[in-house]
Parts: C-alpha cells; sequence; structure tokens
C-alpha cells in the first residue's frame, strides 16, 4: 500500500500525464503504425496511391503497405483478385486492413525493386538471366490465366526482384476474370506494351493481350530498349499495328527471335500460348521447369491442398496449437484467403523461419518463434509455458540461449517518418536506413543478465542480417554506365517525391538532363539511342486524344507512314530522335474503365497537367517528366460491361483494427470463436500458473495451486486479473486480486475504460526504456482460511522487467497481516523453487 499522500499525489499526477500522452498520441496527426504493421519509411508511389515499408511488430518481418482509397474501384479490384492468388512469382498478399477512407495492402517486401530499375542497371540483361528471370513471370501469369485471370498491365515496373533476384509478378489493379466472356473490350495497359488489337480499339482476348506485353518484355530485356518506342505516340502506335520487331543482325539466336516473334504475332490467335511459350527450346531449362512447379501449385490449389501439408507447416502450427492458438481460426483465414490479421502472421511467420533457417538448431528455432509471437500478440508472458515445454526441455535449456545471446547491445534509438493522415499521408523525416531496426526501443545498454527476460528472448527475434540478401537500404540506381548514375539518381528520387520536389530537382538539373530523365541506352552498333520508359499507371477520360488535338479514333492505323509523321509533326517538335519531349503525353493516357467525370480526379491528373503541357510548352519539361514515368490506362470503352467485376461477393476481408491492439479481455465471452491465441484451451489472459508462493516461501494449500489468472466476468470487464478455480463466475470474479497503480506510459491499452482516473482504469504497457520505467514487485498472497479472496501488495524493485502492466487499485485497505507471499525478482532466483518461480513471472510480467 501506498505509503504517504504525498506518493499517492504523485502517482495520480504521473498517470494523468500518462492519460494525456496518450490521448495526444490518439488525436496526433502522425501515422507510424497500421494494424500489426510499424511504418519505418515512404519508399514510391503509384497511381493508386502511396507505398510504405514497414515491419510486422509480431514477427519483425519486413513488408509493403500499399494504400489506395477505399472507393477506387480499381483498389478493390486490386484486392479482389490479388488475394486469390498464391503462387511464389507472385508478390504475396498477406493482409489488407480496411480503414476510415483507406485501403492498406500489406505486401510481400521485393527489396531488389522493380526490374525495370535492374534492367536500367544492367542496360541489357544476360541470355541466361533473361531466360530464367522470364520464366518466372510467364510462369505467373500462366498460373493467373489458369486461374482464368488476365493482367492487361504487364510491364517492366510490374514485375518486381526479391532478396534473392527471384521474379514477382505484382499490380494486379487492371485484372479482370475471364471465365464469363472470351472478349473484353476496355482498353487498359501501358501503350508500348499495348497489343494491336487495343490500339485499334477492337474487342480483345485477354489472355493474347497478355501474351503480347510478355514479347515486349522479353524482347526489353535482351535488347535493353523497347521494340516499339516512338516519340511520337502515333507512330509508335503505328508500329505497334504494322511492322514486325527488328533484331540486330547476328546477335540474336534464331530460337530466340522465333519466342519472341511467336509472342508478338499481330494476329492474336496465332500467338504462342504460354503453355508454348514454356516449353519453347529458348527457355530451357527454365521454362519445362517453371511449367512444371505451376501446375504443381495449380494441382494443389484444386485440390485445396495447398497449405499446412508440409512438415515445417505441420510443425508451426503444432507450436501454434501448443501456445493456444486458435489453429482452426488460422487454418480457416488462409485456406479462405482472408487476408485478415491471422493469415497474415501465417504466411509471415512461415516466411520468417524459411529465411532464418540457418545456423539455429530447429526445435529450438521453433519454440523461441512461437514464444516471440505469443509474446509479442498478447503482450503477456509465456515463459511459464516455453520454459516448461518438453521441446525447450529437450532442446536447448532456454535460460543458456539467454544468457549466451542476452549479449550487451545497444539498441539504436529509431526516428519514425512522420505522416500525414492516411489520406495525405506524406513523410517529413526518412529515417537512416542504416539504423533502421525492427524494435520500437530506445537506446538502451542491456548490461544485466538478471534484466528482462522477456527482452533477452526478444532480441533472439531480431531478423538476421543477409548479407547475401538484397538490401532495401542500398541505393537502388548504382548505374554502372558512366554518365547515366546521375541522372538516375536523381530522377529515382524524384520519382519518389512529390511534385515540387521533382520541379526543383529538375530545375537544378542541367537544360540536357532535365530535358529527359527517362535513361537512355546507347545502341553501341547501330549508334541508335534507345530508350527504356517507365510507365506510370494513370487513366484519364482522354485516350483518344492526341498532343494536336487529333482524335485517335478516328485515325486510320493502316495509313501510310508519311501521313502519321505528318500528323505527328504538326504535334511538336521533337527535340532529338533521343530525347523525346512530348510523345508520352498521348501515350500516356486512358480513361479508367469506371471513369465518370466525378471520377476522373482519380486518376486523370496526368493527363490534366499532359494537355497543359500542350497549352504552355514552357511548362512542358517539368510538366512531362511526371506523365512520362509510367502509365497504365484504361479506356472507358465497355466501362458497363465489365463493371460486372465490381459486384463480386468478396468483403469478409477484415476492418482495420489488430487484434493483437484490441481490448483481448474483452473478447472473453466469445472466445470460443475468439481469433486468439489460447494458452491450455483458454483464453489467452488465462495463463496457468503454477503454484502461489506463500507465507514467506512456504507453500499454499493445495486449493490454490491449480488456480489460473484470468480476466474477470463481462461485467468488469476491465478488471484485471482474475483466478480461476473450480469455482463459480461470481467466486472467481472476488477472487481477483487487485494490482497496485504504477506509472503508465506506452500504449497498449488493454481496456476501454476512458480515462485513469476512474475506478477501473485501464491497464497499459510499461515500456522498460520510459525514462520512469521501474519494476513493480508485487506480494500476492491469500490468507489461509477457506475462501479467501486473493490480495496483493507492491513494492519497488531494484532492477527494470521489460514490461509490467500497472493498474490504479480500486482498493487500498488491504491489510498487511493478509499478505503471505513474497514475490521474487527473476526465474533465476534460485531461492524460489520453479513453481513460485513461474508464478513470480507470470504476475512481475504478465499482469
Ligand atoms: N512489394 C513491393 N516491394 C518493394 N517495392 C514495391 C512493392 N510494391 C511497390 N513497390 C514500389 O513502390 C513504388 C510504387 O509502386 P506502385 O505499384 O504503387 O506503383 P507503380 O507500379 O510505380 O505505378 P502504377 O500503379 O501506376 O503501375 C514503386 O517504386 C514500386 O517499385
Amino acid at each position: 500500500m501506498f505509503t504517504s499522500k504525498a506518493e499517492q499525489h504523485n502517482i495520480k499526477a504521473k498517470i494523468a500525464a500518462s492519460y494525456d500522452k496518450l490521448y495526444s498520441q490518439f488525436s496526433s496527426d502522425e501515422l507510424n503504425e497500421i494494424g500489426n504493421y510499424k511504418i519505418s519509411k515512404f519508399i514510391g508511389e503509384g497511381s493508386f496511391g502511396k507505398v510504405y515499408l514497414a515491419t510486422h511488430k509480431l514477427t519483425h518481418q519486413k513488408v509493403v503497405l500499399k494504400t489506395g482509397n477505399k472507393k477506387d474501384p480499381n483498389v478493390v479490384r486490386e484486392v479482389f483478385y490479388h488475394r486469390q492468388f498464391d503462387f511464389p512469382y507472385i508478390t504475396k498478399l498477406y493482409e489488407v486492413i480496411v480503414t476510415e477512407s483507406r485501403v492498406w495492402m500489406v505486401l510481400e517486401y521485393c527489396s531488389g525493386r522493380e526490374l525495370y530499375e535492374h534492367l536500367l542497371k544492367q542496360q541489357r540483361l544476360s541470355l541466361e538471366e533473361s531466360k530464367k528471370l522470364f520464366a518466372q513471370i510467364v510462369s505467373a501469369v500462366y498460373y493467373a490465366h489458369e486461374l482464368k485471370c488476365v493482367h492487361r498491365d504487364l510491364k517492366l515496373e510490374n514485375i518486381l526482384l526479391d532478396g534473392n533476384g527471384h521474379a514477382k509478378l505484382t499490380d494486379f489493379g487492371f485484372t479482370r476474370e475471364m471465365a464469363t466472356r472470351s472478349q473484353l473490350e476496355t482498353i487498359c495497359g501501358t501503350t508500348v506494351y499495348m497489343a494491336p488489337e487495343l490500339i485499334q480499339r477492337k474487342s480483345y482476348d485477354g489472355f493474347k493481350a497478355d501474351i503480347w506485353s510478355l514479347g515486349i518484355i522479353l524482347y526489353t530485356m535482351i535488347n535493353g530498349y523497347m521494340p516499339f518506342d516512338e516519340d511520337d505516340d502515333n507512330m509508335t502506335k503505328y508500329k505497334i499495328v504494322n511492322e514486325e520487331v527488328d533484331f540486330r543482325e547476328g546477335e540474336v539466336s534464331d530460337d530466340t527471335i522465333d519466342i519472341i516473334q511467336g509472342m508478338l504475332r499481330k494476329n492474336p490467335n496465332d500467338r504462342l500460348s504460354l503453355s508454348e511459350v514454356l516449353s519453347h527450346p529458348f527457355l530451357q531449362p527454365w521454362g519445362a521447369a517453371a511449367k512444371e512447379k505451376t501446375n504443381k501449385v495449380l494441382l494443389k490449389q484444386r485440390g485445396g491442398n495447398l497449405h499446412f501439408r508440409s512438415k515445417h507447416e505441420k510443425r508451426l502450427l503444432k507450436r501454434l496449437k501448443h501456445c493456444g492458438f486458435d489453429t482452426g481460426s488460422i487454418k480457416n483465414s488462409v485456406n479462405k484467403r482472408k487476408c485478415d490479421s491471422l493469415s497474415g502472421l501465417w504466411f509471415l511467420l512461415q516466411e520468417r523461419d524459411v529465411a532464418s533457417d540457418v545456423g539455429v538448431p530447429k526445435r529450438t528455432r521453433s519454440v523461441l518463434s512461437v514464444r516471440k509471437v505469443f509474446e509479442s500478440s498478447v503482450n503477456m508472458v509465456m515463459d511459464d509455458i516455453l520454459v516448461n515445454s518438453p521441446e525447450c526441455v529437450k532442446s536447448n535449456s532456454l535460460k543458456k540461449i539467454m544468457s549466451r545471446k542476452s549479449g550487451d547491445q545497444k539498441i539504436e534509438n529509431q526516428e519514425l517518418p512522420k505522416l500525414e493522415q492516411p489520406n495525405g499521408v506524406k513523410v517529413e523525416e526518412l529515417k537512416d536506413p542504416k539504423r533502421e531496426e525492427p524494435e520500437s526501443v530506445n537506446s538502451t545498454e542491456v548490461t544485466n543478465k538478471k534484466k528482462g527476460f522477456l527482452q533477452r528472448v526478444s532480441s533472439l527475434f531480431r531478423p538476421k542480417k543477409h548479407s547475401t540478401q538484397g538490401n532495401i537500404n542500398q541505393p537502388v540506381d548504382n548505374h554502372t554506365a558512366p554518365g547515366i548514375q546521375p541522372l538516375l539518381g536523381k530522377r529515382r528520387h524524384k520519382t519518389v517525391s512529390n511534385e515540387s520536389q521533382e520541379a526543383s530537382i529538375r530545375n537544378s538539373l542541367p537544360a540536357t538532363e532535365s530535358a529527359d530523365l527517362n535513361v537512355q541506352f546507347e545502341d553501341k552498333n547501330n549508334k541508335v539511342t534507345h530508350r527504356v520508359k517507365k510507365m506510370k499507371s494513370h487513366s484519364s477520360s482522354e485516350i483518344s486524344k492526341t498532343q494536336n488535338g487529333s482524335d485517335l479514333q478516328n485515325l486510320q492505323l493502316n495509313e501510310s507512314a508519311e501521313e502519321i509523321l505528318k500528323i505527328s509533326n504538326n504535334g511538336g517538335a521533337r527535340r532529338s530522335s533521343i530525347v523525346s519531349q512530348h510523345s508520352a503525353i498521348s501515350n500516356d493516357t486512358y480513361n479508367s474503365e469506371y471513369s465518370t467525370d466525378a471520377q476522373s480526379g482519380f486518376r486523370s491528373n496526368n493527363t490534366q497537367s499532359s494537355n497543359r503541357v500542350n497549352a504552355n510548352s514552357e511548362n512542358l519539361t517539368a510538366t512531362r517528366k511526371n506523365v512520362r514515368r509510367t502509365l497504365s490506362v484504361l479506356s472507358s470503352a465497355s466501362s458497363t460491361s465489365e463493371m460486372s467485376s465490381r459486384t463480386d461477393s468478396f468483403y469478409d476481408i477484415t476492418t482495420a483494427s489488430s487484434p493483437m491492439n484490441m481490448d483481448i479481455r474483452s473478447n472473453y465471452n466469445a472466445r470460443s470463436d475468439s481469433q486468439f491465441p489460447r494458452i491450455n484451451g483458454n483464453s489467452p489472459w488465462m495463463i496457468k500458473r503454477g503454484r502461489s508462493p506463500i507465507g514467506r516461501r512456504t507453500r499454499i494449500n493445495s486449493r490454490s495451486l491449480n488456480r489460473k489468472f484470468r480476466h474477470p466476468t463481462p461485467g468488469r470487464a476491465e478488471s484485471v486479473i482474475q483466478e480461476e478455480s473450480s469455482l463459480d463466475e461470481n467466486e472467481r470474479a472476488s477472487n481477483l486480486p487487485e494490482v497496485a497503480e504504477y506509472d503508465s506510459t506506452e500504449m497498449a491499452i488493454h481496456s476501454d475504460s476512458e480515462t485513469p482516473s476512474k475506478g477501473n482504469t485501464p491497464l497499459y504497457t510499461i515500456g522498460i526504456n520510459h525514462p520512469e520505467a521501474r519494476p513493480i514487485l508485487f506480494s500476492v498472497g491469500r490468507s489461509m482460511s477457506d475462501g479467501s479472496s486473493w490480495s496483493h501488495q507492491h513494492s519497488d524493485f531494484q532492477e527494470p522487467f521489460s514490461t509490467a502492466l500497472v493498474r490504479q487499485p480500486s482498493s487500498r485497505n488491504i491489510e498487511e497481516d493478509d499478505y503471505e507471499a513474497v514475490i521474487a525478482a527473476d526465474d533465476e532466483d534460485n531461492s524460489l523453487e520453479d513453481e513460485e518461480q513461474e508464478h513470480v513471472r507470470s504476475l512481475v510480467e504478465y499482469v
């Protein structure tokens, strides 16, 4: 109990200050967490929204958060289709978080970034690399096609590379199912990757259109420039429709020519099928292997056998179950592709285990993984369970591992990016990537072996640094080509910045550089400079407008080249064959298939700016760059016909709040279908403790030995801990030990109570790094008389603990004589017996 009024005032003041801090955090504009993900930096911006690098708090896995407006049909479409895909060469969609206005897609992080950037770096890819990557890309598309989905925006920018250099197809904003139709009408994609039938605005077979785009991709990978890419869009379109791709004589093998020509046949029905592409001699041995792998995945998936079959998965599942997770819910989430926090957790756990499958004995690592997840997810102590789990006992002693690994490590302070609200998220500060640490801990020297058990264990779960893997922190644009590097560096930087930043970068460039920030490749043989454009997906309602106002719809694409050129040249002078200033304008101009005038605001900004460019040639350079970078386009030709895809009934995507951040106690009643981990078949907070140490380290009577902590009855949802025994609910409630108040600091509210001044106050997690953090020593006991309630006492600890939950007491009239327990600081205190130690840990750390 508190010894003086002054102390009580002091404590009250601290609680009030913490409350204020919490309140201001709630009302802050800064955004640094979404669900279970901690945002670490802004990495790019697409047509639909911004993209951030983030860390999954429970597994420390890096992920990408891609945000979009909830009302944007393309965002809905992207989620709808993407979540159906579960394939090694398609970026994984782990989770979808829906907030009031935005959708956050949690995606697999591809540290190698875009294939486009890789190609810029290499100028052109070796045949071997091209084959390998292309086989992976084709297999991803083949997989999607087998699921009757067409991508419709295949391009270098939509193929990412993971840390192992594997291709990952992404960006399913224009995807469409083809199960119910054979022809599509909506014109969408990116001009230079578009099939002739789309350019001609005919109805088209989506599968065949994808195959054409793949042909463009392969050609570009091998040659380092695009087959149809003129500075003038009309010319590009003319060539797509009328001309054959050309190859440098003697440089390209017959197989290469054959496969590319096979994919780029003007008549869609003459094009190779993807199965044929994968079996083509050019692509061997990669193609055949990729095809086989894809067919296996498809077979498994169709049979509903994709998950939980491998030894590794079974082992992980077992561990989770052992720790009380509701594995049925996890399976359900994963199998149904719910993209909720459970399936996210599952996939990330799996990936982390696979990634860290080096060096640590399997059994131990598994146990530790599960332990860490559990610790993080419910913020409570699992030591009791894990230390005594058979796995842990069989393998290395956890204590030994901890004492080996807990070492004196200095953890750098982590700076968080400051963000605007989701719909206008803006990074004010970018963290130094080298200092990036997944843990949100402040600078602390951990020197004492006896310091926080959790912290020591937690240090074991920090992701290993894989020096061989692609590092996101490395600059992407270390272009090898002289002269290109500075240009790329600047352009790249600009790509992820806002318009004003772009303008300032551009202004700082010499005129020749700023003229076109697209990278130029010099073809040494032909002395012709080629370009690989980076195209930004966007749309407008102006598809038919060329830069000079001519209507492409009326343009006869089989007109003579002269005619076309005449139109083009009228449209504006080409500054040179190398650096085009004008061409991208109409090239990048399309409609959303749902586009209406009202909606055009969504994706038509680039078009509008393009038009402004035309109007004012002085602004052309700066504005064009925005337009130029990317384009994926979607015309409104058949908006109604394809609208039906919106009616798909998919939304069992979970909404925003992470279960881990929810008040787990308030879910007590629903625990049978709870998603939360359960311990020994009970709710997560019903941690079974051993026996309680009593009577100055003597034993308590047998009745209390089997008691468990649990949260209170529904009527007292805010209360903290209750014992479970054979007593009925009322008795349990009355047996709730009250926990003394202490400082409350960082987050993790575990109660819905509004203010700490109420009788039942919220619980807070106290962080070890808080300047005022100190542990609480609880003396817990009960009188020896039957039916007596548990009570406790608290006093200061000399040594800090990693975590303690505290609560303002509602009752302070506990009599000294009622106590019979003394709590020890650490499990290494040999003066306590095992069960007593467990009790101590569960009380001090778990409470
Ligand atoms: N899973 C990912 N891993 C790593 N980087 C990613 C990932 N997804 C997107 N990015 C990066 O984020 C940026 C924006 O991506 P996004 O897909 O939103 O736009 P985009 O493909 O550039 O444009 P658009 O949507 O118009 O096609 C790009 O630089 C991209 O490389």
